[in-house]
């Protein structure tokens, strides 16, 4: 699985985004440590605090099928520019990405790779707790 082949995943996840309020659309797709990959899209709702992020949604999705780590996610949104994950995401991601690839893509075919790291330097884990 290359990143062309994961972000194509997250693309065709954007389109079942249900953004009534933002008609923001966000895809995403994580790959598994198995080689698996599940999608998500963002689901919002009326009462704007209880809307779910795509890349949560995938994960989620992954986690209550028994998966729990992670090699890489791919990230879309239908702005066509790079679309960086939330602070609320990050730390989801950190929880079962502890050292993975998190990929951007946008509309013209490029991407950006970050890891781990980068995105959420300094995080609060599992360890922190005693
Ligand atoms: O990385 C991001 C950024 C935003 N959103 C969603 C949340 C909300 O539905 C909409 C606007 O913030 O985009 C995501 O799903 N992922
Ligand atoms: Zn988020």
């Amino acid at each position: 699985m290359d990143y062309g082949e994961l972000i194509k995943k997250a693309e065709e996840a954007k389109e079942n985004a249900y953004v009534p309020y933002s008609n923001f659309k966000v895809g995403a797709a994580v790959l598994t440590d198995k080689g698996e990959v599940y999608t998500g899209c963002n689901v919002e709702n009326a009462s704007y605090g209880a809307s779910n992020c795509a890349e949560r949604t995938a994960i989620f999705k992954a986690v209550s099928e028994g998966e729990k780590k992670f090699k890489a996610i791919a990230i879309v949104s239908s702005s066509g520019d790079f679309t960086y994950p939330c602070g609320i995401c990050r730390q989801v991601i950190v929880e079962f990405m502890r050292d993975g690839e998190i990929i951007l893509g946008n509309s013209k075919g490029e991407y950006r790779v970050y890891r781990t790291e980068e995105i959420l330097p300094f995080a609060f884990t599992g360890k922190d707790i005693k």
